[in-house]
């Protein structure tokens, strides 16, 4: 038996009609989100910690912020206009005290674990990588396995390897010159990127990418931020199970937009590196040659003391993935930020040139141990840290059954908390005339330095922190001190970089360097001259 009813038919049958079924639909969605507002603004845990009205009932204000690269800036006037606690999503709290970083990521033992927009970052590669793996157990095995290529002796492996592509950024810097002997202007965040993708290839995997000597690999960084931009923001879309099955399957060819596409290539990339690393490794081995001591020689070889066991292939891929970009963007932003901040506090570049021109007799001699001697060297860059993390939004984290305390307040289960860098390192309790460049703040006053030690996180802190720290600070402080020992330098034009009244709210300040938070800060300037000492 068939039914063969047409639609005019169904409301004598007592069935709405279609415009009545939308309304009744378009009725019901309204009703459930005003129902949910109003929900979020009065019954909901957080309803009554202070914030905006559209962040406290929405998160597209935050996705529309990591698209826009103001996401630190607009959580840090939300701390200026509220206080220490803000609301920043429906169930998303910002914390810019000590008692907070300590309660959530120093503590090792902290109720949290990495929140649910961890899953997307490295969706395209199929597999968590040491950074974006949520369950702690299977984290703490991935760190233990990955804390062999950072160990003291593999650092100091890795400095021969770092070497070699600062020198070739010595030599890059001087080429060009007029017969002043300066050099032509060169956007120094630029070639701070290439130094650092170059260093990160050659120490990882055991050739560099080369972006200082030839342009073939230069399209990268821009993929690379591209990346970072599009995972960024779609880590906090609504219903992230079905992008992350998309990001993880061919539909993503069909995701319009270079940068979805990218996410793709560059795991791709990242993979295509490590199979050369492999087939490297497997002909050292077949000549009976020492391998090459890079990160991939430990990783390879690491297992894990408690389990026995080594990383799979699906996971070497995705640490892969994770060290290029881990390892260029900070330390790239970090150089091109304390080039800006030495040229703009010119007293300090005296100090900082007199430091390390008296403290070297020749190139040669900027090495380890020494390099780590020079203590307002070091003093510089936790300054640059502190005014420009290359991270410098929260971290989410997500609290777990049981709940947790944070400064004397109970956060319930369910609750991504976070601290926010750059908002915490511009708490005036912890860093007086916060928004002023003074590497001295790290070196005077006893008690003041261990608070803005406590309080300075832009590696983060706790069993889930950077653990390319000491390769970062060595990368840097050869560069820098090898840039500082051969070439006066100068600006070139006007010095860019910094902000201005016309770059929008949160921008204004001249002497701050500019990032766009698109999860690592990303940048352009300052640009300079070069020109060979005693020349
Ligand atoms: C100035 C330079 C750098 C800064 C500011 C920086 C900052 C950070 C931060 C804040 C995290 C924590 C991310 C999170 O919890 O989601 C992190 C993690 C990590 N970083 Fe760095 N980083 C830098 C350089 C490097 C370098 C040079 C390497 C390697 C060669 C590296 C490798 C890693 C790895 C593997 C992780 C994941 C650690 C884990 O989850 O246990 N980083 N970094």
């Amino acid at each position: 038996m068939t039914f063969n009813i047409s639609q005019k038919q169904w409301p004598a049958l007592g069935y709405p009609s279609l415009s009545n079924a939308i309304f009744i639909c378009g009725t019901v969605f309204l009703l459930y989100h005003i129902g949910v507002t109003i929900y979020r603004l009065t019954l909901h845990p957080l309803a009554k910690y202070p914030g905006n009205f559209i962040e406290k009932i929405s998160d597209w204000p935050l996705i529309f912020q990591c698209n826009s690269g103001d996401r630190h800036l607009r959580i840090n006037a939300l701390h200026e206009k509220y206080g220490s606690i803000v609301r920043i999503g429906p169930n998303k709290l910002s914390f810019n005290t000590l008692g907070a970083l300590e309660a959530i990521h120093t503590n090792r033992r902290a109720n949290v674990k990495r929140a649910e927009w961890y899953k997307t970052i490295d969706a395209p590669s199929g597999e968590f990588s040491t950074q974006s793996v949520i369950d702690k157990k299977v984290h703490a095995f991935r760190r233990r396995v990955l804390s062999h290529a950072f160990s003291e002796k593999a650092i100091r492996d890795a400095e021969q390897f770092i070497q070699q592509s600062v020198d070739t950024l010595i030599r890059k810097m001087g080429e060009d010159t007029g017969s002043d002997g300066w050099s032509t202007p060169k956007d120094f965040s630029i070639w701070a990127t290439y130094y650092a993708f170059d260093f990160t290839g050659d120490l990882a995997f055991g050739s560099s990418f080369e972006m200082l000597a030839s342009e073939e690999n230069r399209y990268m960084p821009k993929m690379l931020m591209g990346v970072s931009w599009f995972l960024y923001w779609a880590g906090f879309l609504p219903l992230g199970f079905i992008w992350r099955a998309i990001l993880g399957s061919r539909l993503m060819n069909y995701i319009p937009g270079e940068a979805a596409q990218d996410s793709a290539k560059f795991f791709h990339l990242a993979s295509s590196r490590l199979s050369d690393r492999f087939a490297a490794e497997e002909a050292a081995q077949a000549n009976g040659k020492e391998s090459r001591r890079d990160i991939f020689h430990y990783i390879l070889r690491g297992r894990d003391p408690e389990t026995g066991l080594g990383l799979t292939r699906a996971q070497l891929n995705a640490d892969a993935g994770l060290l290029i970009a881990a390892g260029s963007d900070g330390v790239g932003l970090t150089l091109s930020a304390t080039l800006f901040y030495l040229l703009k506090n010119p007293s300090v570049f005296e100090k900082l040139q007199e430091e390390i021109r008296t403290s070297f007799s020749s190139l040669d001699e900027i090495c380890t141990p020494k390099i780590n001697q020079l203590r307002y060297l070091h003093a510089v860059f936790e300054e640059t840290l502190r005014m420009t993390p290359a991270i410098p939004s929260p971290l989410p984290r997500l609290v777990e059954r049981g709940g947790l305390d944070i400064d004397g307040i109970h956060i319930p289960q369910g609750i991504d908390v976070g601290v926010p860098h750059y908002s915490i390192h511009h708490n005036e309790a912890y860093f007086p005339q916060s928004w002023s460049f003074r590497p001295e703040r790290w070196l005077e006053d006893k008690e003041a330095v261990s608070l803005a030690k406590r309080a300075f996180c832009a590696f983060s802190k706790g069993s889930m922190d950077c653990i390319g720290r000491p390769v970062a600070y060595l990368a840097m402080k050869l560069a820098l001190a090898k840039l500082v020992y051969t070439y006066e330098i100068e600006i070139a034009g006007e010095l860019t970089g910094g902000g201005g009244t016309n770059l929008g709210p949160g921008r204004e300040r001249q002497h701050e360097y500019q990032m766009i938070d698109w999860l690592v800060g990303y940048r352009t300037g300052p640009i300079v001259r070069f020109r060979r000492r005693g020349s």
